[in-house]
């Protein structure tokens, strides 16, 4: 609703409410429109503020009515009848001003804000664009170049920066309401034709075909078949070169064509999904809401490779103090040199509103005592972490909380070693660690809420996407990633060329096919981890079948010719040199894969991409319904968020369970008999229960998924 006052000095203020965001519900809009009509009608108001409850103006047009029929007045003639009065009307901005919420502001003459608040228009990451007028309104604001930017990126941006683009009048530290109050007194009676934005004309470059062509051939590139940002650039066409009435009716057309799209609902979902994992819950009943997590002032992280440095510039950013710990002379000196370099770098980066906080590097684990928290992050092998953890045992605090960033490793074995095994809890993090917004935050059966709780506000704190998993091999998104690296292994064996199958997964949306990421991340990880295994090495059977399932011997074949990936310079591709980042076919690895095949008695046959897309995504995908089933991850959309923050799942396409939903239950199930009929010997491929018991009971969408999965769970840690 909106509510309507009487200020002194012939105001009216009408106030936005609809906690927490103040987003345009039906019965907001309605509000408004009635409110508006009070301040017309009233010949004693001379002009108006428009704000919101609880120092926030609008997070924009209320996302979950999208998924119902439209009720109440429309945004669109709302927001023109608003522009269109007589009176003086001021957007007074504290908090946010949004989407709708920022298009509702540019309908009004005047806009005052708040120095801390943001604004944007991020319609193009819900699948959408500016449909209240937003296409056609900034550009005429603040020119067509800069429009282009905000709108298809959907950035938001500063009070500052949008003073100095044009949106707003003025600025202030102090009371934006009140501002606009005086503000509006003071221009009541003056001239509004200027004021009304869709009368002016949209400030364009002179050679506007050549930059919107331009910017159209980066988004197409950018959004990796994203339909969205190529109707922003669309609509904001129609506001460079057309009458803005007509502008309108393409800005209407476009959004009605996104609106009915598939990749609109996975969009929405994604957003809902990052915000669902947050509310993690444990079995004991213990949850977000009822569990207090510790506030983190000095941690320490043991081990400075990769991931233990990034993990320390993660740290710092948020302003605490951090102890580095290396036992290796050299890498300690290398790391105390790059450290500070990445850590000055992204802070300059995210220009912090707190300094970050002091790193002292040690060699010594010793000097770990006194932090209240501490992440391993030392080689993957078992054998080590667990010295590790008993060492910190014995060097910290019984109420130190134990973390290990392993990928992968039983958390419950590490924290079998340590005298408070509640203490102990996974934080996985991706590489780069401090870039990466996914955060796998592993509970162990013996994990206790406080440990849970201080490992996801720290996720918070270090603006990542932490999600709950439980602990088992892999945990969610590895565990998830096997089956996928494995058909993509298959798939070679069988005919394709890394070329192909990364082809394929990149026009799905991946920003990079599995092979060229593989060479990215470096080929050794997965070889130590198959020889951890015992799956290769020395005194290991050379055949085809191994633990008794088929396995593929090329990956580890590649690695023993010395091929590592970009650091080598070689690997499923050739590169410039060892650290080359462009991937070249290589005619070594053809004449290798024709080889092997020969060797084996393999007929190399044509595979298409469909093929490829089903045997990489369903045995994915069919991993994620054994997850569910055995509550290692709280519900599909956790298991969503992790694949579209850590390993680059196209958001448009929701995720992959998501996923599954949108190509139908039925679908899946049939392919992923189809695919098992053909390679029995591929476990991976056979159905799971869940799935098979989710299409039985009429396939329901994701969100209906919990009801079947709680009747059918094996155990549950989540
Ligand atoms: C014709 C139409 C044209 C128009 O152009 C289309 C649009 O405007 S499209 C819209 C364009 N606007 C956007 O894309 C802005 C989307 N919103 C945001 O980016 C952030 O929420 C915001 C920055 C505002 C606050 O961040 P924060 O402080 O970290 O808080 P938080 O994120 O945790 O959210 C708190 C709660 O509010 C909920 N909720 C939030 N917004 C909406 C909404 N619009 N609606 C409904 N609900 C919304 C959110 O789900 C959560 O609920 P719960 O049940 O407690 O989990």
């Amino acid at each position: 609703m909106a509510t309507y006052s009487r200020l002194p000095g012939s105001v009216a203020l009408i106030t936005l409410q609809n906690p927490p965001v103040n987003a345009l519900s039906a019965a907001v809009r309605q509000g408004i429109v009635d409110t508006v009509q009070r301040a017309l009608k009233d010949p004693k108001v001379t002009s108006v503020v428009i704000c919101g409850q609880n120092g926030r103006f609008c997070g924009g047009a209320d996302i979950r009515e999208f998924a119902g029929p439209m009720l109440g007045p429309p945004l669109v003639p709302m927001i023109h009848a608003i522009e269109a009065v007589d009176k003086p009307v001021v957007a007074a901005i504290e908090g946010v001003a949004l989407g709708g919420g920022l298009e509702l502001a540019l309908g009004c003459h005047y806009r005052i804000a708040h120095s801390k608040a943001l604004l944007g228009l991020p319609e193009v990451t819900l699948g959408l664009l500016p449909a209240a007028g937003g296409t056609q309104r900034l550009p005429r604001l603040i020119g067509l170049t800069a429009a282009l930017d905000l709108i298809t990126t959907g950035r938001h941006i500063s009070a500052a920066e949008a003073l100095k683009l044009g949106i707003l009048d003025q600025v202030t530290d102090s009371n934006a309401v009140d501002l606009a109050v005086d503000f509006v007194r003071s221009v009541a009676g003056q001239p509004l034709d200027s004021r009304r934005l869709s009368t002016l004309a949209c400030p364009c470059p002179p050679d506007v075909d050549s930059l919107l062509d331009k910017v159209m051939a980066q988004v197409r590139q950018r959004s990796r078949g994203a339909l969205a940002p190529v109707a922003c650039v669309q609509a904001l066409r129609a506001a460079a070169t057309l009458p803005y009435t007509q502008g309108m009716e393409k800005e209407r057309d476009l959004m009605a064509t996104l609106f009915n799209s598939g990749q609109a609902r996975a969009l929405q979902y994604a957003f809902f999904s990052q915000r669902v994992v947050g509310k993690w819950s444990l079995p004991s009943g213990a949850n977000w809401n009822n569990s207090t997590g510790r506030t983190i002032s000095k941690a320490a992280v043991i081990g400075l490779g990769t991931m233990g440095r990034g993990i320390v510039v993660a740290l710092a950013l948020t302003g605490m103090s951090v102890v580095a710990v290396e036992t290796q002379e050299k890498q300690l000196a290398e790391a105390s040199q790059a450290v500070p370099a990445m850590l000055q770098r992204e802070a300059g980066r995210r220009s912090l509103a707190t300094p970050p906080g002091v790193i002292t590097f040690s060699s010594n684990l010793q000097d770990v005592s006194e932090v209240e928290l501490v992440i391993e992050a030392v080689f993957e092998n078992m054998a080590l972490k667990l010295q590790v953890f008993r060492h910190l045992a014995s060097v910290c605090g019984p109420g130190t909380l134990l973390c290990s960033n392993t990928s992968g490793l039983d958390m419950d074995q590490l924290a079998a070693v340590t005298k408070s095994p509640a203490l102990v809890v996974g934080m996985h993090f991706f590489a780069p660690a401090h870039v990466m917004k996914l955060l796998e935050v592993v509970c162990g059966p013996r994990s206790s809420p406080e440990a849970v709780a201080t490992a996801m506000q720290l996720g918070k704190r270090m603006g990542k996407v932490s999600v709950a998993v439980g602990n088992c091999p892999g945990f969610v998104g590895n565990r998830m990633l096997k089956p996928y690296l494995e058909q993509a292994n298959f798939l070679l064996e069988e005919g394709a060329t890394p070329q192909q199958v990364d082809e394929a997964l990149e026009e799905f949306g991946f920003p990079m096919g599995v092979f060229r990421m593989s060479d990215l991340s470096g080929l050794d990880v997965g070889w130590r981890i198959r020889k951890e295994a015992g799956l290769t090495g020395p005194g290991v059977e050379p055949s085809r079948t191994r633990q008794g399932r088929r396995y593929s011997p090329l990956p580890d074949q590649v690695c023993e010719a010395g091929r590592l990936g970009q650091k080598t310079g070689r690997g499923w591709y050739q590169y410039d040199g060892p650290g080359g980042r462009v991937a070249r076919s290589d005619p070594w690895v053809h004449i290798f894969l024709e080889a092997y095949r020969a060797q084996h008695g393999l007929v190399a046959r044509s595979i298409a991409p469909e093929e490829i897309l089903e045997r990489c995504l369903y045995a994915l995908i069919n991993e994620g319904f054994n997850i569910l089933q055995e509550a290692m991850a709280a519900g599909p959309e956790h298991i969503d968020a992790i694949y579209v923050f850590g390993y680059g799942w196209p958001r448009h396409r929701g995720g992959p369970m998501f996923h599954a939903g949108q190509v139908g239950l039925g679908r899946v199930l049939e392919r992923l008999e189809h695919h098992h009929h053909n390679h029995p010997d591929v476990p991976h491929l056979e159905p799971s229960t869940l799935l098979r018991r989710l299409v039985a009971g009429g396939s329901p969408p994701v969100q209906k998924w919990r009801e079947f999965i709680n009747k059918d769970r094996v155990h549950s840690q989540l």
